[in-house]
Formats: C-alpha cells, sequence, structure tokens
C-alpha cells in the first residue's frame, strides 16, 4: 500500500494524568508501533487530555498543574502533544464528547495541513467538483481513535459510569487502542461484551510484553511519603513536583466525599 494511502490515525489518551507517567508516554509509542506494522495506518498525531477539575475524582490536584506536567512531559516529543481543551471546560465532559471535539478538530488538521496530503486533497477536491466526496470518504482516510489501558476498557462494565450509547459510539465509530494491564484480561472482556465484541475489529488489542506497573497512584503514595519518583516519571515533571510541592496527604483528601461525576449523572454511590 503506497504511503499516501495508508490511513492516517489520530491517537487520543483521556485520563486523568495525576500526574503523567513514562507508562503514559509508553502508551503512546507501543500504540504506534502496533498500529503502523498493520501496514494500514500512519499514526501522525497523539494527544493527551487531561480531565478537567469537575471529573471530581479523589486526590485530583487542579488541572493547570496536570496539563503544565504533560506539557513538559511531551517537549521532547515530536508527535505527542498536550491539549487543554477538555481540562479547561467547565462541566465534566464525557469522552465520547471529547473524541467528537477532537475529531473534528484534527480531520481538518490532517487533511488539509499535511504537506503529503496534497494529492489526496487534489483528489478529494476533483471528488467534491463532481459531487462523489461524503463524510464516509473522509473517514475511510482519517481516523481518531481512543488510546487506553485495559482499565478503562473493562470500566465500560461499571454500572451508572459509562453511556451504553456513548460506548457503541467510541468502538463503532471511532476505535480503540488498548494497551494490556496486569490484572485486566482485555481479549475475554471484549469476547464478553456484545457491544465490544460486535466491533471487536475496531478495537487493537496491544500486548505490552515488558509488564509494567507504574501506575500515578503508586507516584502519588510514594511523593506522600517522602520517596523518590526519579525514572517513573519524566525528569522535568520530578522537577515541577518539587518546585510547586504538589501531592500530599492533604492533596489527596481532595475530592474525598464528592461523588464522581460520571455517577452523578445517576445519582447514585461513589466510586
Ligand atoms: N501501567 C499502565 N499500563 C497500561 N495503561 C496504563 C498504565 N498506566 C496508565 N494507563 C492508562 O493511561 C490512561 C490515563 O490513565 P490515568 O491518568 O488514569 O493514569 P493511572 O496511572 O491509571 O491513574 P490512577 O492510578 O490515578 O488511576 C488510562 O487509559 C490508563 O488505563
Ligand atoms: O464518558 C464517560 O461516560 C466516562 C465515564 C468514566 C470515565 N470517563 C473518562 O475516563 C477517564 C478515566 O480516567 P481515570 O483517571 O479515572 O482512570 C477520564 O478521562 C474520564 O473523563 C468517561
Amino acid at each position: 500500500m503506497a504511503l499516501q494511502e495508508k490511513i492516517r490515525v489520530v491517537l487520543l489518551a483521556c485520563g486523568s494524568f495525576n500526574p503523567i507517567t513514562n507508562m503514559h508516554l509508553r502508551m503512546f509509542e507501543l500504540a504506534r508501533d502496533h498500529l503502523e506494522d498493520t501496514g494500514r495506518y500512519r499514526v501522525v498525531k497523539g494527544i493527551i487530555s487531561p480531565v478537567g477539575d469537575a471529573y471530581k475524582k479523589k486526590g485530583l490536584i487542579e488541572a493547570c498543574h496536570r496539563v503544565e506536567m504533560a506539557r513538559l512531559a511531551t517537549e521532547s516529543s515530536s508527535w505527542i502533544t498536550v491539549d487543554d481543551w477538555e481540562s479547561q471546560q467547565v462541566d465534566w465532559v464525557e469522552t465520547a464528547k471529547v473524541i467528537r471535539h477532537h475529531h473534528a478538530v484534527s480531520s481538518a488538521e490532517v487533511n488539509y495541513d499535511e504537506v503529503d496530503t496534497v494529492k489526496f486533497t487534489k483528489k478529494r477536491r476533483l471528488e467534491e467538483t463532481k459531487g462523489s466526496s461524503s463524510d464516509h470518504n473522509r473517514l475511510e482516510t482519517f481516523q481518531l481513535k481512543l488510546l487506553c489501558g485495559a482499565d478503562v476498557l473493562e470500566s465500560f462494565s461499571t454500572p451508572n459510569l459509562w453511556k451504553k450509547e456513548d460506548i457503541a459510539e467510541i468502538v463503532g465509530r471511532f476505535g480503540l487502542v488498548c494497551i494490556t494491564r496486569s490484572g485486566c484480561d482485555a481479549e475475554k472482556f471484549v469476547y464478553q461484551s456484545d457491544v465490544l465484541h460486535k466491533y471487536r475489529k475496531n478495537i487493537h488489542i496491544v500486548k505490552e510484553w515488558v509488564t509494567n506497573e507504574i501506575s500515578a497512584t503508586h507516584v502519588r503514595r510514594a511523593i506522600c511519603r517522602g520517596q523518590s519518583v526519579r525514572y517513573l516519571l519524566p525528569e522535568p515533571v520530578v522537577h515541577y513536583i518539587q518546585d510547586q510541592h504538589l501531592y500530599s496527604a492533604e492533596s489527596e483528601q481532595k475530592n474525598a466525599d464528592v461523588i464522581l461525576a460520571p455517577l452523578q449523572r445517576y445519582g447514585s454511590a461513589t466510586e
């Protein structure tokens, strides 16, 4: 398949990033290798979208710090970026809406701004003149996929957490790249869910052979205990945390008595 004919993919990772870790960055590299190995895709961009403060997760520090840490972590990357649109919204934004937003923005960028899309753009303009172009054509040449760990995939079955129609839209319309995580059996989970099984061709499960237990929870716990987190986080992030005195027993209690935003929709119990 010629380079120009490959499907351009933007990977979007949504999460707390409280704080961003080396594993979050590794997820992008694993996903890109996996997709490009198929020969069908070319990954053109990675976007990190830290959740807004209104998500109200226990221990979630201010979005401005989480965004800044993600920015520092991605400074040296040529393709992974941070976007603060989601974190700047006053209310918590459902992930399906975040994906729709970035799909619209990236679709315009990817189809019209890239130098090597000139050929494609010309062809598309020709089709438009002939009246044969449609959104369907655009989707075939550009896709935005949600990038997540297997714990997020498994959270789809948590009662009252995700809307069924949002799950169907995420896997049916956009697609998912899921990185395995110890304690989760992503393949089995897809098999056991009717909707995920229906759209299984849009779900790429990427095996992380170098089992990696880095989690933001572990990092915060270590910081609170005064232990080193060097080499678990990008160096500039370690320095930022030290300079700003982030993460303490007190910050871990933030939102302790607040219901997580997605659960508030149903007035159900806390996490
Ligand atoms: N070690 C890991 N392996 C695979 N996926 C991971 C790993 N750590 C984080 N992720 C994924 O990164 C995304 C953002 O995660 P998030 O910010 O919630 O980090 P986290 O480490 O899971 O946080 P926390 O420990 O606070 O729950 C999610 O899709 C999550 O599944
Ligand atoms: O859209 C939803 O219904 C939905 C329900 C639960 C969680 N999410 C998103 O999933 C991400 C979970 O992050 P975390 O840190 O709680 O693992 C975060 O970006 C949330 O906005 C999204």
